[in-house]
């Protein structure tokens, strides 16, 4: 396929939707009832296993989407991003998170230069300066331990880390490591995100690490001046080199802050913000949290990913085969949202996380070569974890919308427990939801089948269920650092295949500028109408309404306001 073709274009394209009309006529009830092709609709990997017997689609199907894949050169473009090519073209950067996860002695090469020695260099440099403070080595300003971690950041640098700290917060080996210690996250540049972060810390026993890719994130930046204030008003300026440290792409940046360089952790131009939890970015806080070793752990289950993805021929490759049919779901069959719904509170912020990876990823509007797509890209993720989710939105899942579901499923909880005098444990019962509901979503429940249980006439057609409602499952042995670095991988480069496969930069994100321009001009006219007195001017009658509004109700705000730190 030449470079400029659009992949709607292509003949396999075509062939998958005139396919639809097939599929659409079959009804997963009857799918299912194909041993065959359940059985060939399992992938078992390292522990995980992944059925998609629940996917509208046939072994015709899956061979089709393999000829798209072809037509898309999906090979050649993984290979593209493992040998650091710059695939990001419209920041001419290489997109090598892989190497963020390399062992030690692999080579991966970026502009002729081995990026896996320099990632080493970070990793002990972290490695070290965690064990220091955790041994107590390292200590504050009136020579307090730091016990209690505030990581700032947002967006990438910040959803990930916190996907990962709130998995591990419930395993037992992670638990152990954490004792004594808190890791609190400041993300919202609202003043009470702030005073919650900060609320019962004493700056004394308090580390700030500031987290941004750019160092210059309005939020983030103003959420770490904010703390300077609170530790240089608490313990004065000299404390700042004790208890605020970086991590940054922009050491000078870091520097002019008043952070010492030295106490700052690197990433590179190739990790992109939301891809860089297996950075320093993600990997400082948590080995601050819970000790190196830990974190090396998620970082090898990543890895083992990682190279299941570039190694695994198609029909094995659990990525691959996820991200195919997620664009079948999407833009073949009509389906644009995909709900993700973990059977383990542990794993409450994959969504979140997801949500920036996948929708900043993909949520675009032009081929890679800046050609409107014909189709939309993207898809709209959400999610809870089971069974919460199931008293909230299932009812639209089940009734309503079609949303084609993940569902995640643990083993062995990592932390069982068993009730005198009840049958099943309460794991067996979280896992029993886990196992009925893809199947309640599959099967459906028909008009015939109430009849047969004498429903009343006039609740049969609200009580029928349609069904034939796609859903993957996919079950862990357990849930530990490294199985949540294989589950981040999975879905890390699920998104990268789709992107791959709709010819769209997956790498950039464009899209957050003008929202983020336009504040810019608004704090302006905001401050000159503080200050100055200055008329709102310049936006549309609403915007000028609402700001003006705004600036009515609030003029008891001093345009000048002491400095003052939020409480609550
Ligand atoms: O790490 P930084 O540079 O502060 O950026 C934070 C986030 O902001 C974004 O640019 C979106 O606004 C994300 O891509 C990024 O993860």
């Amino acid at each position: 396929m030449a470079s400029s073709t659009l992949i709607s274009d292509t003949q396999p394209w075509k062939d998958l939707k005139a396919h639809v009309d097939d599929i659409k006529k079959s009804h997963l009830r009857d799918l299912l009832s194909n041993e065959e092709r359940s059985r060939s609709m399992l992938v078992e990997f390292d522990g995980i296993l992944l059925d998609y017997s629940r996917q509208q689609a046939t072994l015709e199907t899956r061979e089709k989407l393999f000829q798209l894949a072809e037509v898309a050169s999906l090979k050649q473009k993984i290979n593209q991003m493992y040998n650091g090519e710059h695939i990001n073209s419209t920041e001419n950067r290489a997109v090598l998170h892989v190497a963020l996860r390399a062992p030690r002695d692999a080579v991966i090469q970026s502009d002729g230069k081995n990026v896996v020695s320099d990632v080493w260099n970070v990793l002990d440099k972290i490695k070290e300066f965690s064990e220091r403070v955790r041994s107590g080595s390292w200590v504050g300003a009136t020579g307090k331990e730091l016990k209690d971690v505030v990581a700032i950041g947002i967006g990438g640098s910040f959803l990930g880390p916190l996907f990962v700290h709130t998995a591990l917060q419930t395993d037992p080996e992670a638990i152990e490591s954490a004792k004594g210690r808190q890791l609190r996250f400041l993300a919202n540049v609202d003043p009470i995100d702030v005073a919650k972060t900060i609320r019962g810390l004493n700056p004394e026993t308090t580390l700030v690490v500031v987290v941004s890719k750019t160092f210059t994130t309005a939020e983030t930046m103003l959420n770490a001046r904010t703390l300077r204030e609170w530790i240089v008003s608490a313990l004065g300026p000299s404390a700042v080199a004790k208890h605020m440290v970086a991590v940054s792409t922009n050491l000078a940046l870091v520097e002019k802050f008043g952070i010492d360089p030295n106490n700052a952790f690197a990433f590179w131009d190739w990790v992109g913000g939301r891809y860089s939890v297996c950075s320093a970015v993600g990997v400082f806080p948590l080995s601050l949290q819970y000790g190196f070793s830990v974190i090396e752990k998620f970082l090898k289950g990543a890895n083992s990913i990682d190279q299941h993805m570039y190694s695994e021929p198609f029909e094995r490759n659990i990525p691959v085969l996820l991200g195919l049919l997620s664009v079948w779901n999407v833009s073949f069959l009509g389906y644009p949202a995909r709900a993700i719904l973990p059977y383990t509170q542990a794993l409450e912020k994959l969504a979140p996380h997801i949500q920036q990876v996948s929708m900043e990823s993909n949520g675009k509007g032009v081929s890679i070569d800046g050609v409107p797509l014909p189709f939309e890209a993207g898809e709209i993720d959400f999610g809870e974890p089971g069974t919460n989710g199931q008293h909230s939105f299932y009812q639209l899942i089940h009734q309503g919308r079609v949303i084609p579901c993940d569902f995640i499923g643990v083993v062995k909880s990592q932390q069982p427990v068993y009730l005198k005098g009840e049958v099943v444990s309460n794991h067996d019962e979280l896992m029993s939801n886990f196992f009925a509901q893809p199947d309640a979503l599959a099967y459906g429940k028909t008009p015939q089948q109430l009849q047969n249980e004498n429903v009343p006439q006039h609740l049969v057609s609200h009580k029928t269920f349609l069904g034939n409602r796609p859903s993957v499952s996919i079950l862990l042995p357990s849930l530990n650092a490294y199985n949540v670095g294989q589950l981040l991988a999975i879905y890390e480069h699920r998104i990268a295949v789709e992107g791959f496969i709709w010819g769209i930069n997956s790498f950039d994100q464009w899209g957050v500028e003008l929202g983020k321009s336009l504040a810019t001009q608004v704090r302006k006219q905001l401050n000159a109408s503080r200050t100055k007195g200055e008329p709102i001017q310049g936006f549309n009658f609403s915007t000028t309404t609402l700001i003006t509004r705004y600036l009515q109700a609030s003029a008891d705000v001093p345009a000048d306001p002491p400095t003052s730190l939020p409480q609550i």
